[in-house]
């Protein structure tokens, strides 16, 4: 055992012997391979130094190298005369010089062992410098042979044969600067750095050279006496390690530190390593570094290095990091500009002004005779009641005068108020209107219709500043108020509008002057209509700007709803998109509509996390008491949901109807609906359910409104748009380009379109055979039929349909189309339900 361990000792310690010698002979080789580049460099350098003088001499020489009775001048004899010929003579001029760094550099990288890629990064420069300098010598000194040698000239007649002279002088810049931009990492801060660098640091030098001439001190005379690198460096080493360092270790250190250096791609070249004895202003230099480099102290190695004040030392301003999101948003925005969802439809033109007709010729005529008359009547009138007036002031609207009185101290309001009927009695005219007190003034109006109304043209209101000059995201130019201003309101403020009037009083036509008003306004890639018309011709026109404006349920034929069926479907689907929308709202961490797009706009949105420009979208119902009154529940409950939710997502509904009525106009929309207009209506309780006040019975039609949004009430009177300028505007947008299709609204499955029912024959509806036939006898297979001729409910009508489709009768829906009738006459129908029972 005890042999063994002996034996394993010895072999190890052989083994070891073996290793350490083979280590010391490879030690060994690299030294002398080292040492061989040291020696070749200097033997370059001398003959190279030495050709500058004796060259000339020596030219002979060269081609005589054979004979030994000749001499050459060159320091190194015949060998450096030949070296230099060659390499300064035939080959690359003073760039040669660059070969002896090449080989120093070999030589140091065999005794300091610093990576073989920075090696290659040397070699290959300071061979491109070689060329680039033979070859501009070359070409700018053509007299003096040996500055480019007969390599660069050579090379620089051959370009010049292709490029000319200025192209070789342009290819040569080129070059220069591509060597400075990337070997010497050259840049204008760099360059402005350096020359500051220099100059504070003279500037640093005078003033700390005045401070030593004054003081006169010991310290003078030991800065100003050159001292020996050693100790140079000890000194300035000393001062920034607070003295508690050796000189061995220090020395240690500076040579990792030139190799760390450099590998920390600094720019400082090895010369600069050299511990030449610096002199005061180097120490100042280097004290200046140590201050500024304060948080690299802790890498002694940085504050070794003796910088001269000329040294280039780069001082690189670290800029505020950015949010990556941000960061890509600004440079999309700086690269693309912000986005404009205007850009495929960029040529569309907005319809002028001129396609609507001006219907008063000239502003409104004041009737002299009858305000006097008027007047007179009304102080009569109240005179009457023992009402003294204290003033009475007239304003002129197009429809209605407005007669403010100011009455004498003391007389109540409310008597006045009382007296309103009677006073409308003695002017005998209708539609008087008692406002007592006018909000805000403090005094009574009367407003007394004008016996010769003039007519408020759409174009008057569109071609408006007011109108024209709106910073509102939806402007609508209702009409002109009693002071014949034209009245605008923003609808995405609203939110919603609740349009009510009997019939013939002007609500399509307050409807076409708001979607007019829109449509001079918003660019179709900012704003969607839904449109819903059972009346069929209200809003036909709208269907010639389909791919513009409007949008619609995928897989239906037609923009305009007028089959109160799809109404609901498509109320759902805007339910959906509402939910779709909040979902982005949330994603984009906006509050609205307006921030969200503003965001995408900024391109801070991906497109491609489902980010898109959302349009507004503005639902028109024409007549939705008949929508209530068939649909119910299935209508209320998604508009009521809209009503409350959509605002802030861009949805926005309008609403008319003929019959405000307390079971159409219910309480959750009202509460959702503060915004009313309120055309004539018939009774003073009609008035109430849209206004929750009289007046609406008062006004005289035809276009004469109240407008609320909450407490104000204004009158208005509504702009007037005929069909044929609604059909010439939406003509001019139908012309144009448009989008492919009109805009889609989310598919919604709807009950109606479960197919799978199994309905059992004992369930069936007690009408079910009287349905059958009407379908059979019709070929037709719609509920709305059914609703008709058996003057069903909606729902009622829609569960015989389905009843019917379980039973094999009718086929299943197909969305726009009437369902298929399976069964081809009442024979059939007979034959086949009898069969059934059996
Ligand atoms: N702003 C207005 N200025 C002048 N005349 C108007 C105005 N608005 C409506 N009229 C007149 O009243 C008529 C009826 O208007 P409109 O068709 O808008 O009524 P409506 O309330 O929609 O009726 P219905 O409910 O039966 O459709 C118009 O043909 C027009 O002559």
């Amino acid at each position: 055992m005890a042999n063994n361990n002996k034996k394993n000792t010895k072999q190890n310690t052989a083994k070891s012997k073996t290793e350490t010698k083979k280590a010391t002979n490879g030690n060994r080789i690299i030294f002398l391979i080292a040492t061989i580049f040291l020696f070749t460099a200097i033997v370059l350098l001398l003959s190279f130094i030495s050709y500058f003088t004796t060259g000339n001499y020596d030219q002979s020489v060269v081609d005589l190298i054979g004979d030994s009775n000749i001499k050459a001048d060159n320091w190194l004899g015949k060998l450096g005369a030949f070296l230099a010929d060659f390499f300064i003579n035939d080959g690359f001029g003073i760039a040669s010089f660059l070969f002896v760094k090449i080989s120093l550099s070999i030589s140091a990288y065999f005794v300091f062992k610093f990576p073989a890629s920075k090696l290659r990064g040397i070699i290959f420069w300071d061979l491109f410098a070689i060329i680039i300098l033979s070859v501009s010598l070359g070409h700018f000194s053509k007299n003096h042979l040996y500055l480019g040698g007969n390599v660069g000239f050579e090379m620089n007649d051959y370009i010049q044969s292709y490029l000319g002279n200025l192209g070789t002088t342009l290819l040569i810049v080129f070059f220069i600067l591509f060597f400075l931009l990337f070997r010497i990492k050259m840049s204008p801060e760099r360059f402005t750095n350096i020359v500051k660098g220099a100059k504070s640091s003279l500037d640093e030098n005078i003033a700390k050279a005045e401070e030593l001439i004054k003081n006169n001190e010991v310290e003078k005379t030991e800065t100003t006496v050159a001292p020996t690198p050693t100790q140079n460096t000890n000194s300035s080493v000393n001062a920034s390690f607070n003295q508690n360092k050796s000189v061995e270790s220090f020395k240690e250190e500076e040579s990792k530190s030139e190799v760390i250096f450099n590998n920390q791609n600094h720019q400082l070249t090895s010369d600069r390593k050299t511990n030449q004895g610096p002199e005061l202003s180097t120490i100042h230099s280097i004290d200046s570094t140590n201050s500024f480099d304060l948080k690299t102290d802790t890498i002694p190695k940085q504050i070794e290095i003796p910088l001269e004040s000329t040294e280039e030392f780069i001082i690189e301003k670290v800029e505020e990091e950015l949010t990556i999101e941000e960061n890509l948003a600004n440079k999309l925005v700086a690269d693309f500009g912000e986005f404009d969802p205007t850009l495929e439809l960029s040529k569309f033109q907005f319809p002028s002004p001129e396609l609507l007709i001006e219907h008063a010729t000239k502003g409104i005529t004041i009737n002299q005779a009858e305000l006097e008359e008027n007047k007179n009547r009304i102080v009569e009138t109240l005179n009457n009641y023992k009402i003294g007036i204290a003033q009475i002031k007239a304003t002129v609207g197009p429809t209605v005068t407005l007669y403010e009185i100011v009455p004498d101290a003391g007389i109540r309001i409310s008597k006045i108020k009382s007296l309103e009927d009677d006073i409308a009695l003695s002017l005998a005219a209708l539609g008087i209107r008692i406002i007592a007190p006018i909000p805000g003034k403090g005094t009574i109006g009367i407003e007394v219709p004008n016996t010769n109304p003039t007519t408020v043209s759409m174009r008057s209101l569109i071609s408006s500043p007011k109108f024209q000059n709106a910073e509102m995201e939806l402007p609508i130019a209702l009409g002109k108020t009693i002071s014949n201003e034209t009245f605008v309101f923003d609808l995405a403020k609203m939110p919603h509008l609740l349009m009510a009037g009997a019939t013939g009083q002007g609500k399509s036509v307050g409807l076409n002057a708001v979607l007019t008003s829109l449509l001079y306004k918003k660019h179709p890639a900012e704003v969607k209509f839904v449109l819903v018309d059972p009346k069929k011709v209200e809003l036909t026109l709208f269907n010639k700007i389909e791919r513009h404006y409007l949008a619609k349920l995928p897989d239906t034929d037609e923009a305009i709803i007028t089959d109160n069926t799809k109404v609901i479907n498509t109320l759902n689907s805007l339910c959906i998109e509402m939910d779709n929308r909040y979902s982005l709202l949330k994603d984009a961490m906006v509050r609205n509509i307006k921030e969200y797009n503003e965001k995408f706009k900024q391109r801070k949105l991906n497109p491609e996390n489902g980010h898109k420009f959302l349009p507004y979208i503005i639902l028109v119902v024409d007549e939705f008491a008949d929508l209530i009154m068939t649909a119910g529940k299935e209508v209320e409950t998604p508009i009521a949901r809209l009503a409350q939710l959509a605002r802030a997502i861009g949805i926005h509904l309008i609403i008319a109807t003929q019959r405000p009525s307390v079971n159409v106009i219910t309480g959750i929309i009202k509460a959702n609906f503060p915004a009313r207009i309120a055309f004539r209506v018939s009774s003073k309780i009609d008035s109430r359910t849209i206004l929750d006040g009289p007046g609406a019975d008062q006004l005289i039609g035809r276009g004469d409104l109240l407008f609320t949004q909450g407490n104000d009430t204004i009158r208005v009177q509504c702009g007037f748009v005929d069909t044929p300028e609604v059909e010439k505007i939406t003509e001019f947008i139908g012309s144009q380009k448009g989008y492919p299709d009109a805009y889609l609204l989310p598919e919604y499955v709807g009950e109606e379109s479960g197919t799978s029912l199994d309905i059992d024959i004992a369930d069936r509806d007690v009408m079910f055979r009287e349905a059958a036939e009407i379908i059979v006898t019709a070929q037709q297979g719609s509920a709305s039929l059914l609703q008709r001729k058996l003057k069903l409910g909606y729902n009622r009508a829609g569960r015989i349909i389905d009843q019917l489709e379980a039973a094999g009768i009718v086929g299943p829906f197909e969305g726009s189309k009437a369902r298929s009738v399976n069964i081809t006459d009442l024979a059939s129908l007979d034959h086949f339900l009898n069969n059934e029972k059996n």
